[in-house]
């Protein structure tokens, strides 16, 4: 006997993310792709389909409507869209509530490689007075700075609060406004948009003497692919919101 395939929707699915998922959806024996959301279509389509997960990979102003429907309508959410800040967090956490049993997994990177880039920063960040962020993307990227920066900055703040850690010593004065980059919590954050690039971020440490830079690059949309289709097959069973990848991961 055949065991039965997940039936799976995918919201973007024409996008650079979204078509790469729907890719690997299908490509997965114990998957099945039941629908393929665009922006003007209607969500119905996946229930009527009988979809169990979406995945959205859209745009921060139409992924929070696709989250309220999905959950409203009993789906399991994975969420790569990126755009979350706490106060939209807190809405989705609401929204679940009315909805038990249903779970969202949202992460802004689902590359291992670029999990692991923010865990090891977030453990460095108490040993260095100075730290800076340059996340590098290719130019159709909707937002700056990357989710990715935006959660990785507020790791290494929460690190260096944690352990004392007084403001960054570093001259923050400039002739021209922006030259010293964004600030999120307090840490500078680069962004360059540049043909040819895919997704790539370096977190650099600077001490007494002494740099640690810790770099990611994804070099093709195929990197974030095992973390998604991970997240497809274990949202099932994590009820609430679980917020990035490193929750499905043994970092032990
Ligand atoms: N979490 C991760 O690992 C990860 C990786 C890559 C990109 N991202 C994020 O994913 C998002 C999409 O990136 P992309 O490069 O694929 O963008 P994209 O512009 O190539 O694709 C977005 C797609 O969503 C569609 N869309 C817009 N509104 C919609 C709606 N209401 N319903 C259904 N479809 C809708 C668009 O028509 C488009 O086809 C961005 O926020 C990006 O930052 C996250
Ligand atoms: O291509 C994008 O857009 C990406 N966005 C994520 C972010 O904003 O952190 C990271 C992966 C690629």
């Amino acid at each position: 006997m055949t065991a039965s395939r997940l039936p799976v929707a995918v919201f973007g699915a024409r996008g650079r993310m979204g078509a790469t998922v729907c890719a690997a959806v299908r490509a997965a024996p114990d998957l099945e792709l039941v629908a393929e959301v665009e922006a003007g279509d209607d969500p119905q389509m996946l229930v009527d389909a009988g979809a169990r997960v979406a995945v959205d990979f859209t745009h921060p102003d139409a992924v929070m409507e696709n989250i309220r429907f999905c959950i409203g309508h009993g789906v399991h959410v994975v969420v790569g869209t990126t755009g979350f800040d706490d106060a939209r967090l807190d809405v989705v956490r609401r929204w679940l509530a009315d909805a038990p049993g249903v779970g969202v997994v949202l992460a802004p990177n689902f590359a291992l490689g670029a999990v692991l880039m923010m865990v090891f920063a977030e453990k460095a960040a108490k040993y260095f007075p100075s730290v800076e962020i340059i996340e590098l993307h290719h130019p159709r990227k909707a937002d700056a700075p990357s989710g990715t920066a935006q959660l990785t900055a507020r790791r290494i703040a929460a690190a260096r609060a944690a352990a004392g850690r007084g403001p960054m010593p570093d001259a923050t004065t400039t002739a021209l406004d922006g030259a010293r980059g964004a600030r999120v919590a307090e840490v500078p954050v680069h962004a360059v948009r540049l043909s040819g690039l895919v997704a790539h971020q370096e977190v650099l440490f600077g001490g007494d003497g002494e740099i640690l830079t810790i770099r990611h690059d994804s070099l093709d949309r195929s990197s974030f692919m095992p973390g998604v289709l991970l997240a497809v097959r274990a949202v099932g069973s994590r009820p609430g919101l679980t917020l990035g990848l490193e929750n499905l991961l043994d970092l032990d």
